[in-house]
């Protein structure tokens, strides 16, 4: 059973085979910089909700036992792996590359994992196709990430949390601008709706969106 996480992918070693846009630099750079405050603040501005919320998103995964191109993000990523004791830790393989040009044979995975990486990407139909492609037939990817809600009151809690409470805690460890393109890749995403239907267009035959942590955040799963 092989399984892919993505945005923290794994090949060991750069393997870009096309040059990544102006932007796409611009946020791995971002990635690399937040990278060592990264797990902290996250479990600091959820409560530590985002474990669970990542828990969720893997179980629907359909993952029963097995990528990201920030070097930073990677190498601490892989060093807390050892430091934790448990066997399923010790079978993963970590490998740097792009989500838009995945460096993986066509239907090569069990299942694929997105945490809070689509949204990121700067193209998100490229990484739709490139994630249907190394799928295997009637496997599941499961994408989790902001939910870019249509409910008004939701949209502004969110909007108010992160301009009261994310961006001024981040801006204690000087990542005020980093934490600030929060709101504007969120302004930027795709509804529910729209992710649904994105999946759909590319050829997966089933996609659905469930909205977590009151709305918060969703998750799609779509089956190849
Ligand atoms: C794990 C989470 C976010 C990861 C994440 C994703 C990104 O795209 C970023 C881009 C730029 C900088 C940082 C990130 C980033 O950390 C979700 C939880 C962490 C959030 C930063 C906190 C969001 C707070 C919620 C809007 C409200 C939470 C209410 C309640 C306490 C659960
Ligand atoms: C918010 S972090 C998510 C990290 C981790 N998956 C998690 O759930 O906390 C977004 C990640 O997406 C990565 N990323 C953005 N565009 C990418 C691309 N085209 N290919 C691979 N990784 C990418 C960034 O480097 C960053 O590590």
């Amino acid at each position: 059973m092989v399984s892919l996480q993505l945005s923290v992918p794994n090949i060991v070693g750069s393997r870009f085979k096309r040059r990544p846009v102006r932007c796409a630099v611009e946020r791995q750079e971002l990635f690399n910089r937040i990278a060592p405050v990264y797990d902290n603040l996250n479990d600091l501005l959820s409560l530590g909700q985002h474990r669970i919320w990542k828990r969720m998103a893997v179980s629907w995964s359909g993952l029963v036992k097995g990528l990201d191109f920030s070097k930073e993000q990677l190498s601490i990523a892989s060093s807390r792996q050892y430091l934790l004791s448990k066997a399923c830790y010790n079978n993963i393989e970590w490998v740097e590359g792009d989500a838009l040009d995945l460096p993986f044979s066509n239907g090569y995975f069990d299942a694929i994992t997105m945490g809070y990486g689509l949204r990121n990407v700067v193209d998100k139909r490229q990484a739709m196709r490139e994630m249907f492609r190394v799928l295997k037939p009637g496997s599941r990817v499961s994408i989790l990430d902001f939910n870019k809600t249509t409910q008004l009151l939701t949209a502004m809690f969110q909007e108010w949390m992160i301009d009261n409470v994310v961006v001024p805690t981040a801006t204690v460890y000087g990542l005020a601008k980093e934490y600030q393109y929060l709101k504007t890749s969120i302004k930027e995403f795709l509804t529910g709706e729209e992710l649904e239907k994105l999946a759909l267009e590319v050829g997966f035959s089933k996609a659905r969106h469930y909205e977590i942590g009151g709305g918060l955040m969703g998750n799609l799963v779509a089956t190849r």
